[in-house]
């Protein structure tokens, strides 16, 4: 067993990151649930090899913790973006055995199953009081174990936390806004040479970040430096996302440009990546253009 890979993962059992990470690793791994996902990423620090994150959701977008932690820059230098996992998520509300729906008062789960199931609690739960707990599974044990006025709380987590946390049931399953909801997962590791258990892609094209931050006194305007991204060799930006600076003046911030390389052809000679060949022109025209700020341009992995 300790020759196995340790991966840390939001915790506790029973999580849709903890589903995500058993698809992804199987029994190649060790499992270290952490409390939040920032103790997620933390525990790369202190042992793990791994960390698979939440990073989006279909319904509800990005999930903040993991995009302001990807500003990190640890990322792209000692710790690598090397893979990502989606998954299909179908939130239950969940009560103790015998709480009905009118009886319940609070409902406790993360942030994004909360954001995801808002519209069946204002419809159905519109006096309930929501709670952001630090994960859906954390929810349902609170729900299950809960004492006092708690015994009136209901979670919104995976139908698989009821064989988990024993004294649940199903009041409702699919409460999300719409029945095809998926959650995408980003797996971090130390450095690129642990080797991957699975292929790290679903997809049959190489993909890539890149972190750079644009202060709002750049001299070169936004759309300027977007253009260094203008497709080449089959390379093109497939997302961007932005979000306020860590440490920079007011209203400066980090870009993050997801980049989709062409599909490898059975013929292409292996260890030929056309999407690292254009990345390595990419970064050179993007650190000339940004030279006069102090972040550089990161590419925070290729998978
Ligand atoms: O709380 C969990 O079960 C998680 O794994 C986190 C998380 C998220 O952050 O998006 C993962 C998938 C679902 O979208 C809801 C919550």
């Amino acid at each position: 067993m300790t020759g196995l890979p340790c991966v840390a993962f939001l915790g506790p059992e029973g999580t849709y990151s903890h589903q995500a990470a058993h698809e992804l690793f199987g029994d190649a791994a060790r499992y270290a649930p952490q409390h939040t996902i920032t103790d997620t990423f933390g525990a790369l620090e202190s042992g793990a090899q791994y960390a698979l994150l939440p990073w989006e959701n279909s319904i509800h977008g990005i999930v903040i913790d993991t995009i302001d932690l990807l500003r990190d820059e640890s990322i792209g230098t000692s710790i690598r973006v090397r893979g990502e996992k989606t998954i299909g998520v179908q939130h239950c509300l969940l009560v103790r055995k015998g709480v009905k729906l009118s009886e319940i008062k609070t409902v406790l789960s993360h942030e994004q199953a909360l954001g995801q199931c808002a519209g069946y609690l204002t419809k159905h739960l519109p006096h309930a009081t929501r709670i952001k707990v630090p994960s859906t599974a954390l929810a349902a044990e609170r729900v299950a174990t809960g004492q006092g006025e708690d015994v009136w709380c209901a979670a919104i987590a995976s139908s698989m936390t009821v064989a988990l946390y024993p004294g649940l049931e199903v009041v409702k399953k699919g409460i999300q806004a719409v029945e095809d909801n998926f959650t995408r997962f980003i797996l971090l590791s130390t450095g690129d040479d642990t080797s991957l258990p699975t292929p790290p892609s679903e997809r049959s094209y190489p993909q890539a970040i890149v972190r750079f931050s644009y202060p709002q006194a750049a001299a070169a305007a936004l759309i300027d430096i977007l253009t260094v991204f203008r497709d080449g060799s089959g390379c093109s930006v497939s997302r961007i996302d932005r979000r306020p600076s860590a440490d920079g003046a007011p209203f400066d911030d980090v870009y993050f440009i997801v980049l989709r390389g062409p599909a490898a052809h059975e013929d292409s000679i292996a260890g030929f990546n056309p999407l690292s060949i254009y990345l390595d022109n990419v970064m050179i025209r993007l650190r000339i253009m940004l030279n006069q700020h102090a972040s550089r341009p990161v590419v925070l992995g290729i998978w």
